[in-house]
């Protein structure tokens, strides 16, 4: 009996790990006969669809989250299947090829998004609205593109943002000093929170924006769950957070258009802007915007600010360059203290910084896309219709074959060589490329001279490490000892 049982626990042994790797090659068959045969002129990139239902979310997991080596899932396939820059895999719930080499990135998010043969790509447009800017394609992007780009650009626009965030960023210090001792990411997401809705709809209230926050962070743990609309859901919590935000905007515009009030932010310059026809955008369509650039560009920007307190503490030679570049600046600003762009203008360190910063903060890992046309044949590998397109940036701006010792602080390498072609993808690449890149990094350049100017800081943990999920951060979130400069 004993022997018995023997022999099924080594046949078990040996025939489990076979069964499941035929089930993975099932599953890979299974992919890749749905997605057409190869005689229409591509082959299908290499790589797995991984395990049925969960592809290779496992691996992903494994790279962002436990061993937390990121940038291991890229250089694992190029190790199994060889640097093609192209890979197939199920990610995320979807069919998924990953493009991984800047050529290709820069094809992709460039001429071939541009000539329709990939849409955007973003998993849920139920929580983002049909209208907003990530989520229509074609004429109706860059209509809509006019719009932002004339928000983002106007004079208007930028003296808003100096006026706003400077005294916000200076009253935030002042907060610090007193509480002595702070978790920098939690701390500039509030104030980034609240920097933007300013600067977007002059919206002021502290426990307005306190809720908002709140349903912000509901909608953006929905963005980054399965898209599973039952009760106790994430997603589920995340449309009726979107719905409360919309609500609260919806009233914002509706008050302005029967009021006929005219206030200095963006929100007010999107109602009136008019297309080359003299339309305006609909409430709906204003709405969804605002809501979708508030989601881009807090927690995005928040996140280089924390970078910029943790770097600068660890490099202090970078920091004496800084202060110094600080200092003869504030010798020559007007009397109030605060920026003007033509001081912005005259900085020559501090740009580097902040471009050093972005670089190394690596916010987006990867930008997504879907497969929009039959038979698309990208260096002769097939990119089947519908399936999703991960164009993998985050690899690259830290790979030495571009940066040289990339994981070291240093501004210094933004001098006159400027990065190869599709070497610095931080803000994408082509027809959706950010609209508010300007914006981020003016506020980066605002925070780091006042910050520089006045304070000090010191971190609790220095080799605390990083997380990965949902974005790069130091691991403790870099709590620090924070105080005015003697
Ligand atoms: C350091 C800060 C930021 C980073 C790293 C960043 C990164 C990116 C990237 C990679 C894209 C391209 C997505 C794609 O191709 O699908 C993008 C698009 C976008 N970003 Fe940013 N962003 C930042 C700040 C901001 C800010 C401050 C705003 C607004 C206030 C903003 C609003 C947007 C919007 C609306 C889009 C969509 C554009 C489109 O689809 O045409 N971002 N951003």
């Amino acid at each position: 009996m004993f022997e018995m049982e023997t022999v099924l626990v080594s046949i078990a042994i040996v025939f489990f790990p076979l069964l499941l790797l035929c089930l993975r090659w099932v599953n890979d068959r299974w992919h890749l006969v749905r997605a057409g045969n190869e005689s229409d002129g591509g082959k299908m990139p290499p790589g797995s669809m991984g395990w049925p239902v969960i592809g290779e979310l496992l691996d992903f997991l494994w790279c962002f989250k436990f061993t937390r080596r990121p940038d291991d899932f890229i250089a694992k396939r190029k190790a199994r299947y060889g640097d093609t820059g192209v890979y197939r895999t199920h990610l995320f719930g979807y069919p998924t090829i990953v493009t991984s080499s800047p050529e290709l990135n820069k094809r992709v998010l460039g001429s071939l998004t541009e000539e329709g043969y990939f849409s955007t790509g973003w998993p849920s447009t139920q929580l983002l609205g049909s209208s907003a800017v990530v989520s229509v394609d074609g004429s109706a992007h860059k209509r809509l593109r006019r719009h932002l780009m004339e928000a983002f650009n106007s004079p208007k626009a930028l003296r808003a943002l100096l006026a706003t965030a400077q005294p916000m960023f200076i009253s935030t210090f002042e907060d610090w000093v007193s509480k002595k001792r702070i978790v920098a990411y939690e701390e500039t997401k509030a104030v980034m929170f609240r920097n933007i809705c300013d600067m977007l709809v002059s919206f002021k209230s502290k426990t307005l924006l306190d809720s908002m926050e709140v349903l912000y962070r509901g909608l953006m743990a929905g963005l980054r769950s399965m898209t599973i609309n039952i009760p106790g859901t994430a997603f589920h919590h995340a449309l009726k957070c979107r719905k409360k935000l919309t609500d609260i905007l919806l009233e914002e515009v509706r008050e302005r258009n029967e009021k006929g009030s005219q206030k200095q932010d963006f929100l007010q310059i999107l109602i009136d802007s008019t297309d080359e026809n003299g339309q305006k955008m609909s409430e709906t369509q204003v709405v969804e915007n605002i809501v979708s650039l508030i989601l881009g560009g807090y927690e995005s920007t928040s996140n280089v600010l924390t970078w910029a307190l943790f770097y600068l503490a660890k490099y202090p030679e970078v920091l004496e360059k800084l202060k110094h570049e600080t200092s003869l600046i504030a010798a020559k600003t007007s009397g109030d203290g605060f920026l003007t762009m033509e001081d912005i203008r005259a900085m020559e360190y501090t740009p580097k910084v902040a471009d050093e910063l972005i670089r190394l903060a690596n916010i987006s890992p990867f930008i997504f896309r879907r497969v929009a046309k039959d038979n698309v044949v990208v260096n002769g590998y097939k990119f089947p219709k519908n399936w999703k397109v991960i164009i993998w940036i985050r690899s690259i701006h830290v790979d030495s074959t571009y940066y040289q010792d990339p994981l070291a602080f240093n501004p210094d390498r933004w001098g006159e060589s400027k990065p190869k072609v599709g070497t610095y993808t931080v803000f994408g690449h082509g027809p959706r490329y950010c609209p508010g890149n300007n914006f981020a990094r003016l506020t980066v350049i605002m925070f780091l001279y006042h910050v520089c100017l006045n304070y000090r800081w010191e971190l609790l943990n220095p080799d605390s490490g990083m997380a990965f999920q949902p974005h790069p951060k130091p691991r403790d979130g870099a709590q620090m000892y924070f105080s005015r400069a003697m």
